[in-house]
C-alpha cells in the first residue's frame, strides 16, 4: 500500500505540498526512485519492532506470508511512539493513513485533520467494511454469514460467489492486539474527518457514495493515481530477453508483492503456459515450501521451453515490462495497482485472482468492464494448465471473439481514462475537497 501513498504524494507535491512520509528502511529503499519530489517529499525511517514469530528483520507485507500479517499489524502498531514523535515535529495540517486506526486519537490532541485513504476497490470496502455489515466475532463465520450482503449494497454483480466468500473470513480474525480486521478498518474510518478512495466515479460512483452514506462522512476521490512514466530504463537483461519476439506476441505474469503460491498451483501455473505455445516472462515468488524458482519448476520444464520461456524469483520492472512492445497478454492476480497498469496498457488481460479484493476488482473488470477474462477454477477453487491455456487463448488467438471484444472495451475505457483532464482533475479537486475541511 506503500506505493500508492507515494504515487499521490508525488501529485500533491506536483501542486506544491509538502509531505513527510512515515515507512520501514527497507521500503525508504525500494521506494527512493519513485519519489520524484525529494525537495519536498520526505522519507522518514520507522523500526518496526520485533515481535515474536515474526522473522527477525521483518519490516513489511512482503516478507511475510499472508498468516502473519496479524503479527506483523501487532509490529505495527507498537510504531505509535514514532509516529507521535514526528507528528509533533512535523505539524502537518493532515495525516493520511489506512490501517493505523490510533491515529486519530493522536491527531484530534493537536488539532489535525485526518484522511482515511484506501487504496482497495471501494467494492471491497462497502461489501465487508461497512456498518451494516453483520459480523460475528470468535468464530469462523460460515460461507452463508459471510455471503448476507450489507443491507443496501449497491450491486449484485459485484459480489462474491460460492466458496469464494470464504475470502472474507479474514474480517473476523484478530488483526493485531485484542482487535479484529473488521474492527480494525471500521475503526480507522469512524475516526477520520474524510475518507478518500483510490478510485474513480466512472467505475465505482455507486460504491462510494454507499461508503459515504454508511460512515456519514465526505468521500474525496483521487481517481486511479497512475504513475508518471518511469524515467528510468528496463534492464538490459529483460530488454534483449523481450525484443527478440514478435510484437504483441510474449506473455507477461506477475502477481503483485503478497501471493505466493501452492507448489502444485504454480506448476499448473507455468504448465499453463507451455501449453499455450507463446513466448513468456513469469515473475513469481517461488511457491511454499520451496527458496527458489528451479526448485518448484516442473521436470524438464526449462529444457521444454528454453529460448521462448523464463520463469523469474524476483521484482521486475512491471509498469515497463507491459509497455514493452513484445508484450501483448498480461496474466495477473487484479491487486488493486496491477488491475489500473493492466487497464491503461494495451495488452489483453488474464486474471487469476485471489484475496477477497482481487476477486471483486476481477468482478468489476471481466464481468463489467468485460476488458478482461478470468481463468476457471474447479470446484476445490483450484485453477489447471488446461484453464490457464485456455484463458490465454481465448484473449490471444486471432480469431477468438472474446479476444476481440475485450480488446475493443479495454481501448473504450483506456481512452476515456487518459481523456486530457481527467486524471488530473480529479487530483486538483481532491486538493480543493482537502483546503475546505481546513477552512
Ligand atoms: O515484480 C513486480 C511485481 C509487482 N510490481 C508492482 O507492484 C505493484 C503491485 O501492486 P498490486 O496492487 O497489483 O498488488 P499487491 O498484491 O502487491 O497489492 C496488495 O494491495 C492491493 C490489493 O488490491 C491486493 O489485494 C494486495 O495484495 C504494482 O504497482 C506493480 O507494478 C512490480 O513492479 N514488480
Amino acid at each position: 500500500h506503500m506505493t500508492p501513498f507515494l504515487h499521490l504524494s508525488n501529485k500533491l507535491a506536483e501542486r506544491g505540498h509538502r509531505i513527510s512520509f512515515l515507512l520501514p528502511n527497507k521500503a525508504i529503499q525500494q521506494l527512493q526512485h519513485f519519489n520524484h519530489y525529494p525537495n519536498l517529499i520526505t522519507f522518514h525511517s520507522l523500526t518496526i519492532p520485533h515481535v515474536d514469530g515474526l522473522p527477525i528483520g521483518t519490516e513489511t507485507a512482503s516478507d511475510i506470508p499472508l498468516s502473519l500479517n496479524d503479527l506483523l499489524s501487532i509490529a505495527f502498531d507498537r510504531t505509535r511512539p514514532q509516529f507521535e514523535e514526528t507528528v509533533n515535529t512535523t505539524r502537518p495540517d493532515f495525516v493520511f493513513y489506512d490501517s493505523a486506526h490510533w491515529i486519530p486519537e493522536v491527531t484530534k490532541q493537536l488539532g489535525i485533520k485526518t484522511i482515511n485513504y484506501n487504496v482497495v476497490c471501494a467494492a471491497s470496502i462497502a461489501i465487508a467494511l461497512v456498518p451494516a455489515r453483520n459480523v460475528v466475532k470468535g468464530r469462523l463465520m460460515s460461507e452463508a454469514e459471510l455471503a448476507e450482503l450489507p443491507v443496501g449494497y449497491p450491486s449484485s454483480n459485484i459480489v462474491l460467489h460460492g466458496k469464494e466468500w470464504n475470502a472474507l473470513t479474514f474480517i473476523s480474525f484478530p488483526f493485531g492486539e485484542n482487535i479484529t480486521f473488521y474492527d480494525r478498518i471500521t475503526t480507522a474510518i469512524k475516526g477520520c474527518d474524510a475518507i478518500a478512495i483510490r478510485t474513480c466515479s466512472e467505475i465505482e460512483g455507486n460504491m462510494c457514495d454507499y461508503i459515504g452514506n454508511q460512515y456519514g462522512k465526505p468521500v474525496f476521490l483521487t481517481g486511479p493515481v497512475l504513475p508518471e512514466p518511469a524515467e528510468e530504463k528496463l534492464d538490459e537483461k529483460w530488454e534483449d530477453c523481450l525484443s527478440g519476439f514478435e510484437q504483441g506476441s510474449v506473455l507477461f505474469c506477475a502477481f503483485g508483492s503478497q501471493y505466493i503460491l501452492e507448489k502444485d498451483q504454480f506448476q499448473e501455473l507455468v504448465l499453463g503456459f507451455e501449453l499455450s505455445g507463446l513466448p513468456f516472462l513469469i515473475a513469481l515468488k517461488p511457491p511454499m515450501g520451496v527458496s527458489t524458482i528451479e526448485q518448484a519448476l516442473p521436470e524438464g520444464f526449462e529444457e521444454r521451453v528454453k529460448g521462448r520461456g523464463v520463469v523469474w524469483g524476483g521484482w521486475v520492472q512491471q509498469p515497463l515490462i507491459l509497455a514493452h512492445k513484445s508484450v501483448g497478454c498480461f496474466v495477473n492476480h487484479c491487486g488493486f495497482g496491477s488491475m489500473w497498469e493492466s487497464l491503461m496498457s494495451n495488452c489483453q488481460i488474464v486474471l487469476i485472482p485471489h484475496l477477497g479484493d482481487q476477486i471483486l476488482n476481477t468482478r468489476i473488470m471481466a464481468g463489467e468492464l468485460k476488458v478482461a477474462v478470468e481463468v476457471e477454477r474447479e470446484e476445490n477453487g483450484w485453477f489447471t494448465k488446461e484453464s490457464v491455456c485456455q484463458a490465454i487463448k481465448s484473449v490471444m488467438d486471432k480469431d477468438s471473439e472474446v479476444g476481440a471484444l475485450v480488446k475493443k472495451n479495454h481501448e473504450k475505457w483506456s481512452e476515456k481514462l487518459v481523456t486530457p483532464g481527467l486524471m488530473s482533475g480529479y487530483i486538483d479537486k481532491f486538493v480543493e475537497n482537502m483546503k475546505e475541511l481546513v477552512r
